[in-house]
């Protein structure tokens, strides 16, 4: 990888024009490291990236290219901020040519075809790359993901629970009660997309609040997934997402019931050891209540436990940033440790307040 050579990482982004495309380029325009090679648009091609997004005028030079024009062979790491689907059509060519593979869809975040197939409803064209692929959330997986060729960055929900989880099921230490676990989570606008769609309108999401996916939504399974492989006890999770008016930000309350013989435990303590060499998971003290804007544009998680009447059950509230530590930030995160260089490169931004 070049960065051990000392040369910049050349960086090639498919889907520049969407909102986790146009975060990567803010994150990755101004990481010390990275030397920005190919953004692609078909829509867009040959319309200079500052153009569309003037928030990068000076900061970007590129023009978006097609991607067959693109170059992306001649990358070092690619990301794919796509639609699901496109990742995997694309991967095989470009690991024969040496190039690393961050998607941000789903196409490597399942391990078991079956249940992709079911969730996605189009056939998986290379599980041998996905088996050989490591899932991006680097608090529970840094070490497959330094070894890893193609990484499958999280949803944005499965960050926020599985963060707020790990520390209560993590090597089949049985806490809580695994078959009950909930997970209430609320999703701002842009976790939808870019894509023009009539419930993301402004007439139609502002000034309101509802819950969707109640009977499923695919990222349940990524969910349990993940929470099985670090369960000793078989997991049961109520996942309910919601949209909430907002533009960037999510917030997750789960809820876990305290075994018998764990209510002695200090669940406060707990968390704050889980994390304390997490730099981008900052356990609150007890009793606080973290908003979304203390982690606005930025790649921080803040959680909060609670146990409401000091009885059995816990109630853990977990913020981030939908579109930073729920995309694009934590891609850039898990570049870092493909590439070797300190996790935190690129990524100390302190959040947006107000
Ligand atoms: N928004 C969020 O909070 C999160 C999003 N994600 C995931 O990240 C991915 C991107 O999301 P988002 O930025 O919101 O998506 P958008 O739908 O807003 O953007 C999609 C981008 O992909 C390009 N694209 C679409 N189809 C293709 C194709 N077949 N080949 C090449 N390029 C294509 C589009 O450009 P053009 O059509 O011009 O080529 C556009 O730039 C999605 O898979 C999403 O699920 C993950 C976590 C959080
Ligand atoms: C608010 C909203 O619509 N959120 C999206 C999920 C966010 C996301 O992008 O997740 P994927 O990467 O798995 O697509 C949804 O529920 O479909």
């Amino acid at each position: 990888m070049s960065q051990i050579s000392g040369s910049p990482i050349k960086v090639g982004i498919v889907g520049g024009t969407g909102y986790t495309g146009v975060e990567l380029l803010r994150l990755l325009s101004a990481h010390p490291n990275v030397a920005l090679q190919a953004i692609t648009s078909r829509q867009e091609d040959g319309v200079p990236v500052a153009r569309m997004f003037p928030n990068l005028r000076g900061h970007v030079d590129l023009a978006f290219s097609a991607p067959d024009k693109a170059g992306l062979d001649q990358c070092d790491v690619v990301f794919f901020a796509t639609p699901h689907g496109v990742a995997m059509q694309q991967a095989r060519e470009l690991l024969d040519k040496g190039v690393r593979i961050i998607d941000l869809a789903a196409d490597f975040r399942l391990k078991d075809v079956q249940v992709f197939e079911q969730w996605y409803k189009v056939p998986h064209t290379c599980p041998d790359i996905l088996a050989a692929s490591a899932y991006g959330l680097p608090e529970l997986n840094r070490a497959a993901i330094r070894q890893a060729r193609v990484i499958g960055n999280p949803g944005c929900y499965p960050t926020t629970v599985l963060l707020g989880l790990a520390p209560l099921l993590e090597g089949g230490s049985a806490l809580v009660d695994t078959a009950t676990l909930i997970a209430d989570c609320k999703s701002g606008v842009t976790g939808a997309g870019r894509k023009a769609e009539v419930h993301t309108l402004f007439s139609e999401a502002s000034d309101s609040f509802k819950a969707y996916g109640v009977s499923g939504h695919r990222h349940h399974p990524e969910i349990v997934a993940q929470l099985d492989r670090m369960s000793s006890a078989p997991v049961g999770l109520t996942f309910v997402p919601h949209l909430v008016p907002m533009v960037r930000g999510m917030h997750s309350t789960l809820y876990a019931r305290i075994r018998p013989e764990a209510l002695d435990i200090d669940f406060q303590a707990l968390f704050e050891a889980r994390y304390a060499d997490e730099p981008f998971v900052d356990m609150l003290p007890a009793g606080s209540t973290p908003e979304t804007r203390s982690v606005r544009a930025s790649n921080m998680v803040r959680i909060a436990v609670h146990r409401p009447g000091g009885g059995d059950q816990l109630v853990i509230l977990v913020v981030q940033d939908n579109l930073v530590k729920g995309a694009s930030g934590q891609a850039v995160q898990n570049m870092n440790l493909l590439c070797g260089l300190p996790e935190t490169t690129g990524l100390e931004q302190v959040a947006i307040l107000p």
